[in-house]
């Protein structure tokens, strides 16, 4: 039996929302939101429920429900990562945005910091992991410094199967591969891609790479619980089904109509309230290293899905939240100054970690100086702790809109619940700001712009468009 099976272990993990200090009772009526302004909103927040619920209904959000339709793939990624841990000595994510941000998040958040450097035997016998999620070419140039190409497996993520990164990283690495092993090189591919959708699924069929499908209602930012994730975690010794189980927790948490019950509605609905308040700023501040790359992954689910233009009546509406990532209390140095006494523009995501998987004890020392000695005889944990809720304290003291994500621990079952919460936090923000979430249309100029700078055929059009673009002035470059 897993853990997970447990009732009351689950109860035990679940995460919470704190979210005292968005409301006026706490931090005051100029500055926060009363339950006044919630209730008001009832109608709205009744309407985007029932519109998410139609559009599951509809297999319109198949990533909803990907925590219950994949016990087959499920299997396959287990032989597949198990047959990868036997034979390859590292494991390459190539891909982009959601093809590498939530491979990324979970890899940093559930396996040891310092996963690469660590011998073959305390990684459980897997390889190691690496995720090309650029296209710099020192950066590809260090990664071949580093790997033996014939050792390695290369997992192509592309939920469109067009991307030109990710696209240009798989030519790279296939000439390589078929330099390095010749026809072998078919044996160190694996494909994630949409079942029917762009060339890379096709060029997988022609050369019979192995290959995982992305569901079609399942778009890149909200894929991590599908093979794009799933793959990678499996290979690197994480447990995916509890990633899975926790997803499906948060499912039924977020299961609930009453906003007061339901932590992924409220988060949204607050931070619905907040926009209109003017709050352009949402920053998420993990205070432990494990979840610091969460704040990237959130960055482009929260950026891509709500940053959108819309019409009303014959005039342009713009709507959105600049995500910001900070990690506590690194950034206590750097950027809290600027929160605690800026614009009130902001609200801030803390993500708090209550038990972490490692203690350290601080030393007794120096005690006779007290401004130091008093450090003595706790751990870095209660330090840690105790900096996330004296800059909490600090925002609310200066009426700065704050929440907390409680984490009971950092593990799969929790992580899984994480994505989740984000994910459908997200889409019902969606709904509440009246736009679609789910498509990108904003980033498809900078990409048709480098097809056509490329030479990519049937963008010569565009080409003569960027042509005729004004001239730079020599003037303004100084
Ligand atoms: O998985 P794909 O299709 O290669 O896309 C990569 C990323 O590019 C975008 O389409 C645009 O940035 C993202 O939405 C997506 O995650």
């Amino acid at each position: 039996m897993k853990r997970f099976e447990d009732a009351s272990w689950r109860e035990s993990m679940r995460i919470r929302f704190d979210y005292n200090n968005m409301m006026s009772d706490m931090i005051g009526e100029e500055y926060g939101i009363s339950k006044e302004q919630i209730l008001a909103l009832q109608p709205k927040i009744k309407a985007a429920i029932e519109a998410l619920k139609e559009k599951r209904k509809a297999g319109k959000t198949e990533w909803r429900d990907l925590p219950y339709t994949q016990a087959d793939v499920v299997k396959d990624i287990l032989a597949t990562a198990e047959a990868i841990k036997n034979r390859f000595e590292s494991f390459v994510v190539l891909g982009i945005g959601g093809s590498a941000l939530g491979p990324i998040a979970v890899h940093q958040a559930l396996n040891h910091l310092h996963y690469n450097e660590l011998p073959r035997e305390k990684r459980n016998g897997c390889p190691r992991f690496y995720v090309v999620d650029n296209i710099d070419p020192e950066r590809m140039r260090a990664l071949f410094d580093i790997i033996d190409v014939k050792s390695t497996a290369f997992n192509v993520i592309t939920k469109s199967g067009s991307t030109s990164e990710t696209m240009a990283q798989f030519l790279i690495v296939r000439d390589m591969l078929k330099e390095a092993v010749g026809d072998e090189y078919r044996e160190h591919i694996i494909a994630t891609t949409d079942a029917e959708k762009g060339n890379l699924i096709r060029i997988a069929r022609e050369e019979g790479f192995k290959t995982f499908y992305i569901p079609a209602g399942v778009g890149g930012r909200f894929s991590e619980l599908s093979p794009v994730g799933l793959l990678p975690a499996a290979v690197c010794g994480i447990d995916i089904e509890e990633l899975l189980a926790g997803a499906a927790y948060m499912d039924e948490l977020c299961s609930k109509d009453d906003v007061f019950e339901n932590p992924a509605y409220m988060a949204a609905v607050l931070q619905y309230i907040a926009m209109k308040q003017g709050k352009n700023i949402s920053v998420m501040m993990p205070y432990a290293d494990s979840l610091k790359y969460m704040a990237d992954w959130y960055a482009q689910l929260w950026a891509e899905s709500l940053g959108k233009k819309f019409d009303v009546e014959g005039r342009e509406v713009y709507v959105g939240q600049t995500p910001v990532k900070a990690l506590g209390v690194t950034d206590q140095h750097s950027q809290i100054q600027l929160y605690t006494e800026g614009p009130f523009d902001k609200v801030i995501t803390f993500i708090k970690v209550e038990n972490f998987r490692s203690q350290v004890d601080i030393p007794k020392g120096y005690e006779d100086m007290p401004a130091v000695s008093f450090l003595g005889g706790h751990t870095l944990g209660q330090l840690l702790h105790a900096e996330q809720m004296a800059t909490e304290y600090a925002l609310y003291k200066a009426k700065r809109m704050n929440r907390t994500i409680i984490l009971p621990e950092v593990n799969a079952f929790t992580v899984g619940q994480l994505l989740y919460l984000l994910e459908v936090e997200t889409a019902f923000a969606g709904e509440l700001l009246n736009i679609n979430a789910f498509d990108q249309p904003g980033v498809e100029e900078g990409k048709n712009a480098t097809y056509a700078l490329m030479g990519r055929p049937g963008y010569e059009e565009k080409k003569a468009e960027l042509e005729g673009r004004p001239k730079k002035r020599e003037e303004y470059i100084i």
